[in-house]
């Protein structure tokens, strides 16, 4: 099979801060693209830059912050984006198709098998799938927020050999260096840490959203499923070549945190979670450091309506995400074994295995 390279693009990289798209920067992403095709891999692009293209059509002086008119300047803008990218690509000779998803669609193996299905046929002729958010049917939760976090989906779905997160910024700095000119640039990082969390702040441009901070989310979960990831610039001709080939203008993460089966990724990163089991400091332990199973013992609080086989957000006693599992307990037989012995679960509670979440169905997130 060809390799597939996944490329996201930001809206801060298209557009230009006013609004509305600019055809040269389009032109020139549609190049460098073609000439990575060229190169043998299979190229699919996950895009932004709806809203920002299609607000100032609608008369919004600024990019809009509330939800529907978001979504109303989106839903003109898709189209503006479709039709620079079709006239870009058909320079070159290239199909381009739109496929638009929303985090619901990854948390339902049916609909993400289909997508994959249509993804593979496009690919196989030769035609860019162009992937967006679908923001007239997104709704807060179910909304991806950002497309970083879409792109590293998406990029585990296809199992890309690489990620190139392409930004205004020449990569992840110690700090934001539109703030701080000493900012230094991180060449590598092979794990992602609270620390460089703290180092990555929102975006800094009137027409981005998640900044880096969504770009580290985003890599974090690209890594988890085995694929390296690129972040930075791309603004002069074979650019992108360069950052495909490991020697591009940004910051490179690499795997080696561990290949996820597709099971586990769909338990990490695209299930949809139930509810919510809150440990205390030895599970926490027990599950990021020694590798073990959660067991009643260490449950100290359950939230939410769920039941054996579904997954579920495990949080420490500060209330921050340590993973996801598949929970082997209904919440209110759960609530009656919370905090017991495994001695004393099995006088009291009918289940069918004690594990609460067994290490095999477990998915760290920290
Ligand atoms: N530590 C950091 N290193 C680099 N850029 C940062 C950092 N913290 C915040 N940023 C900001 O993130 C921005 C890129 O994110 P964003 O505006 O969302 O772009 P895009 O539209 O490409 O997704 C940069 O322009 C920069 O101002
Ligand atoms: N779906 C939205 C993406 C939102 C957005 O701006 O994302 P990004 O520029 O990647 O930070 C759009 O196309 O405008």
């Amino acid at each position: 099979m060809q390799q597939r390279v996944v490329i996201k693009i930001g809206s801060s990289s298209l557009t230009s801060e006013a609004g509305g798209l600019n055809p040269d920067k389009i032109r020139f992403f549609a190049s460098e693209l073609a000439r990575l095709q060229q190169s043998g891999q299979q190229i699919l692009l996950v895009t932004s830059g709806a809203v920002a293209a299609g607000f100032t059509s609608l008369g919004y002086k600024t990019r809009p912050k509330v939800l529907h008119e978001k979504q109303a300047a989106a839903a003109v803008g898709q189209a503006l984006l479709m039709q620079a990218y079709h006239e870009a690509f058909a320079g070159h000779d290239i199909g381009v198709a739109q496929i638009l998803l929303t985090r619901y669609d990854f948390s339902n193996r049916k609909r993400v098998n289909n997508a994959l299905l249509t993804i593979d046929e496009l690919l196989r002729r030769g035609v860019i799938p162009i992937i967006n958010e679908n923001d007239t049917v997104s709704v807060d939760e179910l909304k991806f927020g950002d497309n970083d976090t879409l792109s590293a989906l998406v990029a585990n779905l296809v199992k890309a050999a690489m990620l190139l997160i392409i930004t205004d910024m020449d990569g992840l700095y110690t700090d934001d260096p539109r703030k701080n000119a000493s900012a230094q640039r991180i060449e590598r990082v092979d794990q992602i840490s609270d620390e460089l969390y703290r180092m990555a702040g929102g975006s800094g441009s009137s027409v981005g959203t998640g900044g880096m901070r969504s770009k580290l989310e985003a890599a974090r979960i690209a890594m988890r499923g085995g694929v390296p990831v690129f972040v930075g610039r791309v603004d002069a001709p074979g650019d992108l070549s360069l950052a495909a080939d490991g020697s591009g203008k940004g910051t490179y993460f690499d795997t080696q945190l561990g290949n996820l089966s597709m099971k586990k990724q769909w338990v990490g990163f695209h299930s949809l979670t139930m509810g919510t089991i809150i440990v205390d400091s030895g599970a926490e332990t027990a599950l990021l450091s020694e590798g073990r199973s959660l067991l009643p013992a260490g449950v100290r609080e359950v939230e939410g309506d769920f039941h054996p086989g579904d997954v579920v957000e495990v949080v420490g006693l500060d209330k921050l995400p340590i993973g996801r599992g598949v929970v082997n307990y209904a919440s209110w037989q759960l609530l009656a074994a919370a905090g017991l012995s495994t001695e004393e679960v099995q006088k009291r509670v009918e289940v069918t295995r004690i594990e609460v979440i067994h290490r095999d169905e477990w998915v760290p997130l920290r």
